[in-house]
């Protein structure tokens, strides 16, 4: 039985630092990294990424959609993406943002989450927009698998401020109810809860009190979006601790050079690490 993905996390952060690197293969990308855009240039793209990361940073997130996209072969390097990058010793997140009702969450949460899926991460994204509780066989699943959830809060497009910080009639955003959820799901946790959320690091201060969370906070945005080590301050205060920087194509560009893509990685680490 492994142990909760909260704690899973808190130790390979403190071992490798904060950053979490994700794998986009844009086809944009895989041209320019001298690839074909078909399956076989995906698998190319993706392990070496994995070559290049998962043995240095905390946390790899594969995204989803780019996998996808390429139909059953794009979904079977997806899996050995994951599995590769397991052995290597980062920590899986697969960014895949879920959501749907809850008899349909939990064939998802199978998928994703249940003990022997090939499509298994450490860790995966949700959207709450179908209700906060139609995700409860995903945060049943991953609590007794050990494995973790992050919930779109108030994600780092700006289309998303129109649902998500919309207010109900006490004043309260849509966000910070996701928040304040999430937040009763990790109570009590140590040393950190299993249940994330993300918060764009292009969100500047958005009025979002996250200090009762208790969890991890997946930061997408810096680098290509535009965020900086100096915004996630602002938006993160004295949350700054919890947070998870997440880059992908600001760190790929550099590639296909392992050493190059491994250098980029490295030097992202250490420019948020020193801000935490
Ligand atoms: O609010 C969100 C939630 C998820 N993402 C995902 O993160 C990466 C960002 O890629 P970059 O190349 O570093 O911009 C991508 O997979 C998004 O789907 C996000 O950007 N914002």
């Amino acid at each position: 039985m492994r142990a909760p993905f909260g704690a899973r996390l808190t130790e390979r952060v403190a071992e490798r630092g904060p950053l979490c690197v994700g794998i986009d293969p844009h086809p944009g990308l895989l041209t320019d990294w001298g690839l074909t855009v078909d399956a076989a240039g995906l698998e190319r793209f993706a392990l070496t990424c994995v070559e290049a990361f998962a043995g240095e940073v905390a946390v790899v997130k594969p995204q989803s959609a780019f996998f996808e996209a390429h139909g059953s072969r794009g979904v079977a390097v997806l899996e050995r993406v994951l599995a590769e990058t397991a052995q290597a010793g980062a920590l899986t997140l697969l960014d895949v943002k879920r959501g749907d009702i809850g008899t349909t969450m939990a064939a998802y949460a199978q998928a994703y989450l249940a003990e022997g899926s090939p499509l298994a991460a450490d860790a995966i994204t949700v959207s709450p927009y179908l209700g906060f509780g139609s995700l409860d066989p995903a945060l049943d699943l991953a609590g007794q698998t050990g494995r973790g959830i992050f919930v779109l809060a108030l994600t780092s497009n700006p289309e998303g401020a129109s649902v998500q910080r919309a207010v109900d009639t006490t004043g309260r955003t849509t966000a910070q109810a996701v928040v304040d959820a999430a937040a009763a799901r990790n109570a009590g946790s140590v040393p950190l809860g299993s249940v994330g959320l993300v918060v764009g690091a292009t969100v500047g201060r958005s009025g979002l009190d996250l200090s009762a969370l208790n969890g991890p906070l997946l930061a997408p945005g810096f680098g290509a979006q535009g965020a900086t080590a100096a915004d996630l301050r602002a938006v993160f205060g004295d949350t700054l601790p919890a947070v998870l920087p997440a880059s992908s194509r600001d760190v790929l560009r550099h590639g296909p050079d392992v050493a190059a893509l491994r250098a980029a990685a490295l030097r992202t680490g250490e420019s948020v690490a020193q801000l935490l």
